[in-house]
């Protein structure tokens, strides 16, 4: 358990501290210089880093001590993703493939499998890969139209899934799957059901076909198009109940969207401090360039940026922590953080000159991979959507859109 807060700490106490310190060493001794020597030649996370970073336990912070994790919460685990992302956000992500995320709220207590599932992912015996979207279910989670029938005892997956990284590495994948029709026009997410496809690491599924799909950024690891062709799982691979994973997953993407807040801010802290170190190497008209206003201004700009995303997400933090419901702040600071990570790493780049257009210098990463932040776990556009559906209410156009799209599917 973490300690309570006083005043004097604010939200950093010295076990959260030290939490952060070790992140911090950690990426600067190992995932910084694996970063800066495979992310230009497009090379893979090594699996050795991978070992260590289950043996620091970055793969159960979120899970409860007596299932063998760390029992600590999303505030934690985003300290962690925060240092991380510095050095590099691939790696950061990685510890999304642990500690029982998407499928933990589906384990309930009694479910035969949750201790040893989730003490499979504290440890990282069990990385996770998420086959959520499709190649025409993007933004609409609700459109899912891969299926799972069920065949005896068992169910067989057919579909396309697109955007599911680490496919090829990870121990399992967790399939979301439409097992029946929706009721109703504004019930289009009941009937999916989620499915923890098992497989051996380094291979896809039995009856499962994909390829990486070419990506700009977000090196380190391939994302993959899959597809499902009578993909065979027993009844125990569902998680969650029948037909209603959209819940899980929705609860699954609060953590989540504070999880890319994290990695953001990670990539803009990175970024800020990269320039500083150059504004005060690099000369021009024989003084360093940290001696002109122009710099020193745009420096205050992003500290400041970096500093307010920051804030909030220790507060939604706090708030998933206690838990409580909290789409509304978790869509906020996803799209206050990954917006000003894209102009923070932009405006480095800027302060490093010609030398920040090239692969001689980290800034050019974090600006590719900053970009990427705007888009996965679900657009700016449709962060801007939730949180204005929760403060006005859902407008008639959606609803008209939502009756449309399921009378086009279902008659
Ligand atoms: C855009 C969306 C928000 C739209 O969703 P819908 O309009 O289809 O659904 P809603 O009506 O909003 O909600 C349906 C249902 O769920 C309940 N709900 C919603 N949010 C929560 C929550 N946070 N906790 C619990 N329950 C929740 C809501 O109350 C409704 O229930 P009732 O009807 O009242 O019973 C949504 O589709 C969306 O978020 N889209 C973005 C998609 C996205 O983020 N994609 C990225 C996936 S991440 C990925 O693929 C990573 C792959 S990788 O390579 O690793």
């Amino acid at each position: 358990m973490t300690e309570p807060l006083t005043p004097n700490q604010g939200y950093l106490t010295e076990e959260r501290l030290m939490i952060r310190d070790l992140a911090r060493d950690f990426t600067r001794n190992e995932v910084l210089p694996a970063a800066n020597r495979l992310d230009p030649e497009h090379g893979t996370i090594p699996p050795e880093l991978i070992t260590k970073m289950a043996d620091l336990g970055l793969f159960g912070i979120t899970v409860p001590e007596d299932e063998g994790g760390q029992g600590l919460g999303a505030f934690e685990y985003c300290l962690v993703a925060e240092e991380l992302a510095r050095g590099w956000m691939s790696v950061a992500s990685l510890i999304a493939r642990g500690n029982g995320t998407f499928y933990k709220e589906g384990l309930r207590k009694d479910h035969p499998r949750r201790q040893e599932l989730l003490s499979r992912s504290a440890s990282g015996d069990m990385l996770v890969a998420y086959a959520l979207s499709e190649p025409n279910t993007g933004s609409d989670l609700s459109s899912i139209a891969c299926r799972a029938v069920k065949d005896g005892e068992d169910w067989l997956i057919s579909g396309q899934k697109y955007w599911c990284t680490f496919a090829d590495g990870a121990d399992a994948i967790l399939v979301f799957a439409r097992t029946s029709p929706p009721p109703a026009a504004d019930k289009r997410h009941l009937g999916i059901s989620a499915f923890l496809v098992e497989k051996p690491r380094g291979e896809l599924p039995a009856n499962c076909s994909g390829a990486p799909i070419p990506k700009i950024g977000y090196f380190g690891w391939n994302t993959f198009e899959l597809s499902f062709d009578g993909c065979r799982v027993p009844a125990r691979a569902m998680i969650g109940d029948e037909g209603k994973a959209f819940y899980m997953m929705a609860a699954g993407l609060e953590t989540a969207r504070a999880h890319t807040a994290a990695r953001s801010i990670g990539l803009a802290q990175g970024a800020l401090d990269d320039a500083i170190a150059y504004a005060r190497d690099r000369r021009q008209f024989a003084v360093p360039i940290a001696e002109f206003q122009a710099i020193r201004f745009k420096i205050a700009t992003m500290a400041t940026k970096i500093e307010a995303a920051r804030q909030l997400l220790y507060h939604v933090c706090t708030q998933i922590d206690l838990g409580r419901r909290c789409d509304t702040e978790s869509s906020m600071v996803k799209y206050f953080a990954s917006e000003i990570a894209e102009e923070v790493t932009s405006e480095s780049l800027q302060i490093h000159g010609g030398a920040g257009y090239t692969k001689l210098f980290a800034v050019e990463r974090h600006w590719r991979d900053a970009r990427l932040t705007k888009i996965f776990e679900g657009t700016s556009e449709i962060q801007q959507r939730i949180i204005s559906d929760n403060l006005l209410g859902r407008s008639e156009i959606d609803k008209q859109i939502a009756r449309n799209a399921y009378s086009k599917t279902y008659g």
